[in-house]
Parts: C-alpha cells; structure tokens; sequence
C-alpha cells in the first residue's frame, strides 16, 4: 500500500492549510493510500518533522503550505530520493505553480500526486542551504525586507504597498557578479537568480529557466527610470520583459552576487546579506506533482 506523509503548515495562507488537508487526506484514502499526518509548531519543528519522515522513506512527502513551506521540505529531501508532493496553501504557490499543480483545488492536488509519476529536478544551493525558486536580490528583495518591517496589512496587499512605497525611493544598485568564474560589475535595478522560472505568486522573472538543466538563468534589470520601471512590472505576468533593452540573462552553473546593503530572499525566505554565492546541483529532488 502506497504511503503518503502529509506535513502541514498551519499559518500558510493565512490559516487556510487545515483546511486545504482535510480535503486533500480523502483522496488519498479513497485510492487505496496510507496516510500519515503531522502539523508543524514552528519552522525549526516542520524541519525535524521533514527529515524524520524522509528517513522512514514513504512513497511522498507531500506539504501542505506555500513556497516557504516546500523549502523547508527540500532542506529534508534533497538527494534522498524520497519524492515531495505539494497541497498548495500559501499565498504564491511558485514551485506548486512549476508543476501546473491546481491551486485552490486540494482534492485536484491530492489526486495529481497520486496518478504522477516522479520526476527528477535541479536545485540552487547556497552554502549548505537549497532553493527550488529564485533568488532575489535587488529591487524585490529590498520589497521584501520592507515589506517585513510593515506590521499592517497582511498578505499580498502588503507586498503591493511596500512595492509602492519602495518605488518613490529607490536608486540603481551597483554589483559586482562573478559568473562562472568571470567578472562583471554592472548597475541594475535587480539581479535574479532562477532555478525556477517565477517568484512571487507567477512573475516570471526567470522566464525560461529550466527545471531540469543543470544550469541556473541569472537576470539583471538595468536601470530604469521610475516610470519605466512601473510600465514593464506587468511584463513580468507573461515573461515578455525579455524584450525589454535593459533585460540582461546569462546561464551558469554557479554565480556569486554582490551588493551592499542587500539581503537575498530565496523561495520567499531570507537567506542573509549579500555576497551570496548561489550553485546548481542537478537532479538533486524528486518531485511527485
Ligand atoms: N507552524 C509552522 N510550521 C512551519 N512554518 C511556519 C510555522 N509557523 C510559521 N512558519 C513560517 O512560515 C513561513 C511561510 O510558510 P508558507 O510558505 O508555508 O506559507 P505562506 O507564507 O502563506 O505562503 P507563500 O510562501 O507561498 O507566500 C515558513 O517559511 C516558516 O518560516
């Protein structure tokens, strides 16, 4: 009998993942899976969890949460082998998004990682932590920390304003990149670094990154003028800002981004000030979506 580990978040999407589990666990019930359920405490707690049930080897792990749970996941699950699923209950759902897996629909979800087969992807990693996504490192990561500063609202809306308000201030930054191996020292409004193709809920920053590469898509946004900035963010929804002149991409194996005074976000999560030096490791995830 198939065994599934169903590992909650219960703060995802505002509270929201309980419910996307109770309505995902029958699926699996009903074709014939063993079912086994956890809720995390804390981030550090979902961590433990995560690699005690990868070292018991189910047939999936799957999370029930959002971007910033499924990178707790890939911390626990990386070269082991035992396959994530994903019950998407956050608010971007990017990885879950990779997968075409259906949002707002757990009983979809839950039905999609029991008919998928496996299939193998690439990972980022950043010292000895990983990342399926993107890595931000500019403009929107300088969003983000302002964003975590701001007590009200809550959820998208907050992004939305501290977008706003970031936009009023913000000036080109100067980075010294190392891609690699070779040297460059550029102004930019941001640097990205995909695994993955989107961050932030389907921006597709890194349009065009491929899963399965081996390789990592590197995207600079050279400067723009404030209005300019704002006409090509919508771009971003469908990938076409790859037309835009002060669009820059490389493909690497392995980058170092430096800036001062930014901290890098990956996956959602921050990962610490710049330099960042960030490595493809190939077919490092089983994913069951
Ligand atoms: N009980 C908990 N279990 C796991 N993580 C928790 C818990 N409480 C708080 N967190 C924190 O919540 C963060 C975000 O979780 P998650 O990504 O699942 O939801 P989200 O923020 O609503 O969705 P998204 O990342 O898609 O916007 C985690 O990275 C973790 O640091």
């Amino acid at each position: 009998m198939p065994r599934v580990v169903v590992l909650t978040n219960p703060t995802s999407g505002k509270g929201r993942a309980a419910r996307v589990r109770d309505e995902a666990l029958p699926r699996f019930h009903g074709a014939g899976w063993q079912t086994t359920a956890l809720t995390s405490r804390s981030a550090d707690d979902a961590l433990d969890l995560a690699r005690v049930a990868a070292a018991e080897r189910p047939d999936v792990l799957a999370v029930c949460g959002g971007d910033g749970m499924v990178n707790i996941a890939m911390q626990a699950l990386a070269g082991t082998g035992v396959p994530l699923g994903i019950l998407p209950a956050g608010t971007g759902n990017d990885f879950a998004r990779y997968f075409d897996v259906p949002l707002g629909d757990p009983a979809a979800a839950a039905s999609r990682i029991v008919h998928a087969t496996t299939r193998t992807v690439d990972l980022a990693r950043i010292g000895e932590r990983y990342f399926g996504g993107v890595l931000a490192a500019g403009f929107d990561a300088v969003v983000n920390e302002r964003a975590n500063r701001m007590r009200w609202p809550r959820g998208q809306m907050r992004y939305n304003l501290a977008t706003l308000a970031e936009l009023r201030v913000f000036q080109p930054l100067k980075y010294l990149l190392e891609l690699d191996g070779e040297e460059r020292s550029v102004e930019a409004m941001l640097v990205a670094v995909g695994n993955g193709p989107s961050f932030g809920g389907g921006l597709r920053i890194t349009h065009g990154a491929e899963l399965d590469d081996g390789l990592l898509d590197v995207v600079l946004i050279k400067p723009l003028s404030r209005r300019e900035l704002v006409r090509t963010y919508p771009k971003l929804f469908d990938g076409s800002h790859v037309n835009h002149p002060q669009y820059e991409h490389h493909r690497v194996k392995r980058v170092t981004v430096a800036c001062a005074g930014i901290v890098g976000y990956a996956d959602g999560e921050r990962f610490g000030p710049l330099p960042l030096t960030v490595e493809a490791i190939p077919g490092a995830l089983a994913v069951r979506a």
